[in-house]
């Protein structure tokens, strides 16, 4: 049914009644600013104050860093496709990460995976311990008895503190591993811990925490958000009001925001946002077959692969495998020779964008990680990181043919082959 509403200027539109789908919400902005000019792109209030109505009256907006309009209409539009009470912009998604971080108190302990961004794990192994007095778990999330064991450990009175965050990546970066988010937040529910899930990878379009159970769905808008690899930015969308007036207090006192001119930019990717990972996901989907299919490649990472472990549990929470993939060759010196002979994949850290990125996560997004956790966690030198782009995916395979064939003149097939 569709219903007709009246415009400023007289003329109608349709609208229909049925809540639109999110492709069509990021497209039509959720929620309008008062604008005298109606204007179509969202207005950029490159400003950092307001003049108030009087001294004792702050007005709509007093200060950017409390508040700017260009950021409500990003927080506003985050909140509607997440289906949350609120959404917060900060000025990257370890910024939102170390707001997240501030829900847990000294004494208290946080639950994380094995396998995470490198720059998390060094919050987790590096700040958080040291400099918030918190104890840090890390458990197999794939495993959901190992956080229910963690959860309940606990709960015993034996010295071990109660687990107030659970930290979940699924898919993790940079190994694609799946956790099952609604089980593991029907657990951490029964034992009052708060659940935020960092959904970098498959952003909002292909998966969206919140309807999976979890109080806070975390995405880094540096990649898929922005998708254009020009703007540093994290989300943070939140149910419960509770929760919401915590978060925003964080970001208000301490200032990590994002700026409007980068909530600008943000907005202006969202719309973009679906059509751009659906691409993205159609080469990667391509590009994980010609991996698998190698002689050179032992291992194959990728959520949409129906050899994963968890495809199946992916399948159950997510709409698509998404554009992230990794692989192993076993031969440090055959990945590090593809990586650098490709020419359309740019070596670069960071994913999402519409450009196709290649990297070498220990030597590049997860350096920080020390060596020897990298290796009791079996994250080898050799892995290889792929974000599919845009472009025309033949070309992208035909790049990739040339760089392993370059490989493999030079360190022989010998390094992979045992699948
Ligand atoms: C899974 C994941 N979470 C969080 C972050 C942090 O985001 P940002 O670089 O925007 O701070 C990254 C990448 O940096 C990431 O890959
Ligand atoms: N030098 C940076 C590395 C950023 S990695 C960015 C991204 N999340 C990825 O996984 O590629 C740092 O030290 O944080």
């Amino acid at each position: 049914m569709m219903m007709m509403k009246k415009k400023k200027n007289g003329r109608t539109t349709a609208s229909a009644s049925k809540r639109p789908t999110i492709e069509t919400r990021l497209v039509h902005l959720a929620g309008k600013l008062e604008d005298p000019f109606d204007s179509v792109a969202p207005p950029l209030y490159q400003t950092a104050t307001f003049n108030q109505p009087g001294a004792t009256d702050f007005g709509a907006y007093d200060y950017s860093r409390s508040g700017n309009p260009t950021r409500t209409l990003l927080e506003n539009q985050m909140a509607d496709i997440e289906n949350a009470d609120g959404a917060f912009a900060f000025a990257s998604g370890m910024a939102a990460i170390a707001t997240v971080m501030r829900l847990v108190k000294p004494g208290e302990c946080v639950l994380a995976g094995n396998d995470i961004y490198g720059g998390t794990q060094r919050f987790l192994g590096k700040i958080a311990p040291a400099k918030q007095g918190l104890t840090v778990k890390h458990v197999d999330m794939t495993q959901v008895e190992e956080v229910k064991a963690a959860l309940e450990e606990g709960t015993k009175g034996n010295g071990q503190p109660p687990v107030k965050l659970v930290l979940i990546e699924s898919p993790t970066n940079p190994r694609l591993e799946v956790c099952d988010i609604s089980a593991i937040c029907k657990v951490a529910k029964e034992y009052g811990a708060v659940v935020c899930v960092d959904n970098s990878i498959m952003a909002p379009i292909f998966q969206r925490p919140i309807d999976l159970g979890a109080d806070i769905s975390m995405t880094s808008a540096t990649k898929f958000i922005a998708g254009h690899s020009d703007v540093t930015g994290g989300i943070l969308s939140v149910v419960g009001k509770e929760l919401c007036e915590e978060i925003y207090f964080h970001q208000n006192a301490e200032g990590n925001m994002m700026s409007p001119f980068e909530c600008w930019l943000s907005l202006r990717g969202l719309k973009t946002m679906a059509l751009r990972m659906e691409k993205q996901a159609q080469n990667a989907e391509k590009i994980a077959i010609f991996l698998a299919g190698h002689p050179l490649v032992k291992k194959v990472n990728y959520a949409g692969l129906p050899g994963h472990p968890n495809s199946g549990i992916h399948a159950s929470q997510a709409s698509s495998g998404g554009s992230i993939i990794s692989f192993e060759t076993g031969s440090v010196e055959a990945s590090r020779r593809i990586v650098e002979d490709t020419k359309l994949f740019k070596i670069t850290v960071s994913f999402g964008s519409v450009t196709s990125l290649i990297s070498m996560p220990c030597y590049m997004s997860h350096a920080s990680v020390p060596a020897e956790i990298r290796k009791e966690r079996g994250l080898v030198d050799d892995l290889v990181r792929i974000s599919a782009g845009i472009e025309n995916i033949d070309d992208l395979i035909g790049d990739l043919k040339e760089a392993f064939a370059g490989a493999e003149a030079a360190v022989g097939a010998s390094s992979g082959q045992a699948k």
